[in-house]
């Protein structure tokens, strides 16, 4: 893997916003108004990251109901094209349940805008999040969801990202891929809950950045008291030795880091496991991963 992944430093801002209202329209004119707060408080920021479900209500009953068709027309495409090109920003647009009309088929979609306001990545939740911890939570994506099946990494203008939702993140495999293909952070909008989240957030997030040296970037929902899925808060940025550089609390709020390439570079030279790997012992899974085409459906 190459030192040099990140050709500058980057000011990022992370809006964890209190998203899960019913009305789209209410939850688009809140993020409106913090990604507006976010440009005025953090002048020169370049890279603007949304949570999971940012549109919508998370819960199982509600995605296909709230489901759009990736398309120019679609209110929460138009929502996002809109917003990077008014402020000039990559926009990694949270998520949003996505309906594929030729198979009637609903995914959990992150969608990736240039400053133009141009689409220019999607991701499709790899991995469903379907648990059952006596005492903590059940869900059950896969009843209303179905998988994407491709890894993304996609070209900004500082360098490559990798994407991954939310329990896309205990999969290494997908964060190592994009690490390999040259991605300078993984960035992963997200939802972890009350009970998940104490236990493995910042763990994950940390073994992320460890693994493969880069930044991990998680953004969620605020907590909003009295909602069914209370989502954990607390997004954050990991740095490539693993240190929590900025993190928020429970309620809304915005996080702000700059990414800078010297932290990328001194932690491959200094411990380098990214040319110590052993390929002839072990795969390397980026060979065959398969790529989203990024294009619109
Ligand atoms: O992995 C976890 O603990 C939480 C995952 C989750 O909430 C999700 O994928 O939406």
């Amino acid at each position: 893997m190459s030192l040099n992944v990140l050709k500058s430093k980057l000011k990022i801002a992370l809006i964890q916003f209190a998203c899960g209202a019913p009305d789209k329209s209410a939850n688009f004119q809140r993020c409106k108004t913090f990604v507006a707060q976010a440009m005025r408080e953090q002048p020169g920021t370049e890279l603007v990251v949304l949570p999971e479900c940012f549109n919508s209500v998370y819960a199982a009953t509600e995605f296909r109901k709230n489901a759009e068709v990736v398309q120019e027309s679609s209110p929460s495409v138009k929502f996002l094209s809109e917003l990077a090109r008014e402020h000039q920003v990559t926009l990694v647009g949270g998520t949003i349940p996505e309906l594929e009309v030729e198979t009637n088929k609903v995914y959990n979609t992150c969608l990736v805008f240039d400053k133009t306001g141009q689409l220019i990545g999607r991701h499709r939740k790899v991995h469903l999040f379907d648990v059952d911890i006596p005492d903590g939570i059940t869900f059950k994506e896969s009843d209303s969801l179905s998988p994407g099946n491709k890894s993304t990494t996609l070209d900004v203008p500082q360098g490559k990202i990798g994407l991954g939702i939310c329990y896309d993140m205990r999969f290494p495999e997908i964060a190592t891929i994009s690490a390999r293909k040259g991605a300078f952070a993984m960035i992963y909008p997200s939802a972890f809950n009350t009970t998940t989240g104490p236990m493995h957030w910042h763990l994950l997030a940390r073994a992320r950045s460890v693994d493969n040296e880069m930044y991990t970037v998680l953004c969620s929902p605020s907590r909003v008291p009295g909602s069914g899925y209370q989502a954990y808060g607390h997004s954050l940025v990991c740095d490539p030795q693993g240190n929590i550089v900025a993190e928020a609390g429970e309620g809304e709020e915005i996080v702000y880091a700059e990414l800078d390439p010297e932290r990328i570079s001194h932690m491959r030279r200094s411990i380098p496991v990214t040319t110590q790997v052993r390929f002839d012992v072990y795969r390397d899974v980026s060979v065959d991963a398969k790529e989203d085409d990024h294009m619109l459906s």
